[in-house]
């Protein structure tokens, strides 16, 4: 045998990127920026025909009637589908995620602004958008719901009428925790605060709304959908149960996605409708709704009405909290979040400190508003826990003369009680906040800041300096724990290792712009040394990947992520046996080292993994047991969610003159164990601090006294921009995931969930010398003008 010169393998790949984790730019970002994305509005399916939804001009109401008759006479048309069309094929209303039933199109009333009433096919866009105006509805107008506070009151007109039995407008209570221990603990405490607080109800906004194309081939029943969704896998399942077509029929494509945060999980109405279209037409039928469609009639988050308390003693040692929610969910509960969870994940409400005790209570409303309550950027309800428990640290600071730092510190969990298990049950897999925090306080120079705040407010100037402290949990989740609608929420992942090796990975989550073709290639990079450009990503097709629930809560690094990994490892477990039986030794004798195995004491007697693939595809004889191919397939059940955390400062100047708030430095220290990619995952916090921003001070979907939505179009609900938001700063710690074989954390939803809390609470603080407690997002000039003038508005409502 020659002996080849051995160097030690290269860290970077032919391409210049690295071999495994390390910065690199995304994969797919060279058709992205080449205008070459294909977003489901790019798709042309031949003979497709065109849909467009008539929608509900009202709040609440009962149809008396509906013309169609003008509309179906439009040259152009080809169908028009109304709620009696529904009916005589048994898809009038279909399942919530929450098991609820949502109307597909409305038969009896109509439960909110927006709310979907007939739908027109035609040849064109615009032809079905005009035959939307020939349609004649009348209605009988009811008064609607939209106090949510007041939607439980005896003399309240009953939404969901279509239920028998029903009177009143309650869906669920449910709450977590203690309740004795916590009173308990509340009674003896010296000090107990309170304060009232309104998250609002705001939208996920993606930069493409939602839309679907449905092909049903009338000879061999087979459906095809594309549509924009981020869980195709659990998308196919429910057309099959919904509408009884055999699931081996179903076939879902998931495009280029043009932005998700959790609003292209549900199946709306128009995907629905638009099936039905293609099967009474024979063609394909796209729909895509436009931007006033999309922020008025899709799934909304938040929308909690939330009392809280935090107990303590004198000194600072918070002991307590006690919270008290009223979720509105809107006409339907659609809510979308594990079976046993109807208020979410929000028992983490605890936060990240160490109390003795903790207790919640959620009750669930209908009111005449857009149903959803998805969890935008939010594992599930955890944005609102956080926001809660960091305002009322806030509040306690306040009370006690004490510095918001200095008490958070004081109560952090220590890095020695993890694993810990919270008071409402959830175990923390690892963590050092202390360590976070100082981190955060030294970019900041926090000292410094306050000095400067010192100095500024005796010149009457308004400067505040918010903190906040989060634990997210993530990565849903463990099939004892959880599921969605019955279906257990393990990822499967395949990996095929081509002869020449070069390598494919077919995953269940699916990207939106989270960058996963290239940190899933860096993944599996990371375990096999093969460059990431050899390895490709496919994803979004349920004829071409496993089965798999989705991407949201943050789940696809801690579960699909750790799938890759697992196959990856039984590749290179797999190689090994075939490298051994090629150098004729025994896998003991073997060593890894990145990208290749080779024999102990001699290096140069190796084999690579494109060498052992192609040995793997040839003649070589293989030992008992051991298959050809280097293929892997795995199903991955986490054992628990994982638990990034961060500290996040922000500093606002506040103008007194106008209520203006300016965000003039915002330091975001993230923990989500090791980082695939470093820039991928800046870019994630860079996109969720600016979300923040958004919620903290400009938007919020709020309803007239009718009923009207009044947050429709972009110019109502704002967007924040390069121009509101400041150069952020960033900073890391490491604390790796106990359980993920890789260590790994999420990190989509982190900056979006500590945000807000970190952003109201600087400007309640520069509000300080105007003796404001609180204020309710968003924190407008208006509002925080308001405030100082002791007056604080009603935010989710247009009429005051
Ligand atoms: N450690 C670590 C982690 C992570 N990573 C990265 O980062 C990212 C993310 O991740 P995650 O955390 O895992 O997550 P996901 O699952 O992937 O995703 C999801 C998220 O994501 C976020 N982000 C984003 N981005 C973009 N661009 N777009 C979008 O849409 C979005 N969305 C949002 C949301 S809202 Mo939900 O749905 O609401 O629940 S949830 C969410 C990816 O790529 C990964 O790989 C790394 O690197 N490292
Ligand atoms: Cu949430």
């Amino acid at each position: 045998m020659t002996s080849t010169q051995h160097t030690a393998p290269s860290t970077t790949s032919p391409a210049g990127n690295p071999i495994g984790f390390g910065r690199m730019l995304r994969k797919e970002d060279a058709r992205f920026l080449r205008g070459q994305g294909h977003y489901l509005d790019d798709l042309v399916v031949p003979g497709m025909l065109h849909a467009a939804i008539l929608r509900s001009p009202v709040a609440h109401a009962r149809i008396v009637s509906i013309d169609t008759s003008q509309a179906e006479a439009h040259p152009k048309v080809r169908a028009v589908i109304t709620g009696a069309t529904l009916e005589s094929l048994n898809l009038a209303w279909m399942p919530t995620l929450s098991a609820d039933v949502q109307a597909v199109l409305a038969t009896d009333k109509v439960r909110f602004q927006g709310q979907e009433v007939a739908m027109v096919v035609a040849e064109d866009k615009y032809s079905a958008r005009d035959a939307l105006e020939l349609i004649d509805v009348e209605y009988d107008d009811l008064p609607p719901v939209v106090d949510a506070r007041k939607a439980l009151d005896p003399d309240a007109p009953v939404i969901r009428d279509d239920v028998e039995g029903r009177t009143d407008n309650h869906i669920f209570d449910w709450e977590a925790g203690d309740k004795a221990r916590a009173d308990e603990v509340f009674a003896a405490a010296d000090v107990v605060v309170t304060q009232e607080m309104l998250y609002p109800r705001v939208h996920p906004a993606p930069m493409e709304t939602c839309g679907t194309i449905a092909s049903m081939d009338r000879v061999t029943g087979r459906l095809t959908v594309w549509s924009t969704n981020q869980a195709p896998h659990a998308h196919r399942t429910i057309y099959a149960l919904v509408a009884g077509i055999p699931e081996h029929n179903i076939q879902i494509i998931s495009p280029d996605i043009g932005g998700g945060f959790g609003n292209k999980v549900g199946i709306y109405p128009g995907y629905v409708l638009a099936v039905v279209g293609s099967i009474l037409t024979g063609k394909p039928v796209k729909w895509v709704e436009d931007r006033g469609e999309n922020l008025m009639s899709t799934s909304f988050a938040r929308d909690y009405h939330m009392k809280g308390e935090i107990a303590a003693t004198r000194d600072g040692r918070i002991l307590g909290v006690r919270v008290d929610v009223l979720a509105d969910h809107g006409a339907f509960n659609g809510t979308a979040q594990p079976t046993k969870f109807p208020a979410g994940f929000f028992h983490i409400f605890t936060g990240s400190y160490d109390l003795e005790a903790a207790y919640c209570k959620v009750t669930g409303v209908y009111t005449n508003k857009a149903p959803g309550g998805v969890a935008y950027a939010c594992s599930f309800r955890i944005t609102e826990a956080v926001y809660l428990v960091e305002r009322m640290v806030d509040l306690l600071a306040d009370e006690l003369g004490a510095d918001p730092a200095e008490l958070r510190l004081k109560n952090l969990l220590r890095p020695e009680q993890f694993p810990y298990v919270s008071k409402t049950g959830w175990e923390y897999d690892s963590g050092d906040y202390p360590r976070a925090l100082k981190k955060a306080m030294e970019i900041a120079g926090y000292d410094e800041l306050r000095r400067e705040q010192r100095e500024k407010r005796e010149r009457g100037e308004l400067m505040g300096i918010g903190i906040s402290f989060f634990t997210e949990g993530v990565g849903a989740g463990p099939r004892k724990h959880m599921d969605i609608l019955g279906l257990g929420m393990a990822d499967g992942c395949e990996l095929r290792l081509h002869p020449t090796g070069k390598a494919q990975l077919r995953l269940s989550v699916q990207t939106q712009g989270q960058g996963h073709e290239t940190t899933f290639a860096q993944i599996v990079s990371h375990e096999l040394g093969i460059p990431p450009e050899d390895i490709d990503v496919i994803h979004g097709d349920t004829s071409n990947t496993p089965f798999g629930l989705g991407t949201y809560g943050s789940r696809s690094t801690p579960v699909s992520g750790a799938a890759a990994a697992v196959a990856a490892q039984r590749v290179r477990d797999k190689a090994r046996v075939i490298t051994a039986a090629a150098l004729e030794c025994s896998t003991d004798d073997l060593e890894w080292e990145q990208g290749r195995w080779y024999v102990k004491g001699d290096p140069s007697q190796g084999k690579t993994i494109a060498e052992v693939s192609m040995l793997a595809h040839g003649t070589l004889e293989l030992p008992e047991g051991v298959e050809g191919h280097l293929d892997a397939s795995v199903v991955y059940d986490p054992p628990n969610l994982t638990y990034p955390f961060g500290a996040y400062i922000c500093v606002v100047d506040v103008d007194s003159g106008t209520g203006q708030v300016t965000v003039r430095r915002f330091i975001a220290v993230d923990d989500c164990g090791p980082r695939v990619n470093p820039m991928i995952v800046e870019g994630q916090v860079h996109g969720g601090l600016a979300d923040g921003v958004g919620m903290a001070l400009m938007q919020v979907i709020a309803f007239d006294e009718d009923g009207n939505c009044v947050g429709g179009s972009f110019m109502d609900y704002l967007l924040p921009t390069s121009m509101e938001c400041p150069s952020w700063e960033t900073g890391e710690t490491v604390t790796p995931s106990p359980h993920h074989p890789l260590g790994l954390k999420g990190i989509g939803e982190s900056a979006t969930v500590g945000s807000p809390p970190a952003v109201v609470n600087a400007v309640i603080d520069a509000l300080e010398p105007y003796g404001v407690r609180h204020a309710d997002m968003p924190l407008t000039p208006a509002n925080v003008w308001m405030a100082m003038q002791g007056r604080p508005m009603r935010t989710d409502l247009a009429v005051q």
